[in-house]
């Protein structure tokens, strides 16, 4: 069997090297005929994974035609998910596996309704939750959700992505796998924010707690389960990037409480994402406070002391 992986990021490459040395073989597509060539020539990604070598069951290539499998995971950015099937050849009949995290600006939708938009003749499935690029091309023990409606697709693709480091988790809830992996986004930024302005570690935990009831409070407005939430897509997820500066989005926080400029040519699915939920939150009524301050610390709207005060001098409500 192969599998495509769409994207030569740094989480397309971990994914495609974990495939690979579980013995799969893969096609690893990227859009541009100078990384393709370097990667082939080079055995490694050294712009975006430097330092893990590629095993031999990946093949490397810029032609979108030749690299389509009937598996397809899509590992770009949630912003440029839709330009990128679009420009896709036919993708009837095909599996497409969201590997990112976000919703779409433009529409408010997660990538599983992005892909069924777009491709309404494949089957949309996500994989998503804890997990670092760099720990899963170093093999180590990763868990993470995949959502397909569908339970038998669902099942034969849990057996063709597992592999001896990366445990699998099956759901039907592509809602609340696609928002849990977006949402928690946001909340990192507000936890890196809080951090990196010396607030404390009480004041992130206070942020993970009610940044998670926001992600609940939201989620199941749009049918999500709230399992799904508590699991590896959600809690799983809100717990590693709000609490590692490994995570782009929590740096980015960090930035922000600093006072910081941050490299804008970095991968920061949650600031996109926080403009589209407020959004989206305004239009269905649900209130996500700590999503509002996000996205007004990003606007450079509120100044951190003001947002503190916002925050602390809501009305006093029930947990
Ligand atoms: N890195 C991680 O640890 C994890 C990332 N994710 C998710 O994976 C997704 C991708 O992130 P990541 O791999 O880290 O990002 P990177 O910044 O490492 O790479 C982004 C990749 O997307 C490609 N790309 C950007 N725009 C387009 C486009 N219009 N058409 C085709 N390709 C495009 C880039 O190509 P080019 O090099 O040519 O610019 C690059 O290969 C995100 O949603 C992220 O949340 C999920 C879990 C872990
Ligand atoms: O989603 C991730 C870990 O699960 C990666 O987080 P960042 O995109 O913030 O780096």
């Amino acid at each position: 069997m192969t599998i495509s992986v769409l994207g030569a990021g740094a989480f397309g490459t971990a994914l495609a090297i974990s495939l690979a040395r579980a013995g799969t073989s893969v096609t690893l597509w990227t859009r541009t005929p100078e990384h393709a060539a370097a990667m082939q020539s080079e055995r490694r990604n050294t712009s975006r994974l430097p330092g893990v070598e590629f095993p031999k069951e990946i093949s490397v290539t810029s032609d979108l035609e030749t690299a389509l499998s009937d598996t397809i995971l899509l590992a770009i950015p949630m912003q440029q998910l839709r330009k990128m099937l679009e420009s896709a050849p036919n993708l009837d009949g095909k599996t497409l596996v969201a590997c990112c995290k976000g919703v779409e600006l433009k529409t408010e939708l997660g990538p599983v309704a992005v892909i069924s938009a777009c491709a309404p003749n494949a089957t949309a499935a996500i994989l998503t939750g804890p997990s670092f690029a760099t720990d899963i091309a170093k093999g180590l023990p990763t868990a993470l959700t995949l959502a397909v409606q569908d339970e038998a697709a669902g099942k034969r693709l849990q057996q063709s992505l597992t592999t001896p480091n990366l445990r699998i988790y099956r759901t039907t809830d592509t809602i609340g796998a696609e928002l849990g992996g977006a949402l928690k986004n946001v909340i990192a930024i507000a936890c890196g924010t809080a951090i990196g302005a010396g607030l404390g570690e009480s004041a992130r935990a206070a942020l993970m707690t009610r940044g998670y009831a926001e992600m609940q409070r939201m989620a199941q407005s749009l049918g999500a389960q709230p399992e799904t939430l508590a699991g590896l897509a959600g809690f799983g997820d809100l717990a590693l990037t709000c609490t590692s500066d490994q995570s782009r989005n929590y740096r980015l926080g960090l930035s922000l409480g600093q006072g910081d400029v941050f490299d804008p040519s970095i991968t920061v699915e949650g600031a996109a994402t926080a403009r589209a939920v407020q959004k989206r939150a305004e239009t269905m009524n649900i209130e996500m406070p700590i999503t509002d301050a996000v996205v007004a610390l990003l606007d450079q709207n509120m100044k951190i002391a003001d947002v503190i005060e916002m925050l602390l001098s809501r009305p006093p409500k029930e947990e």
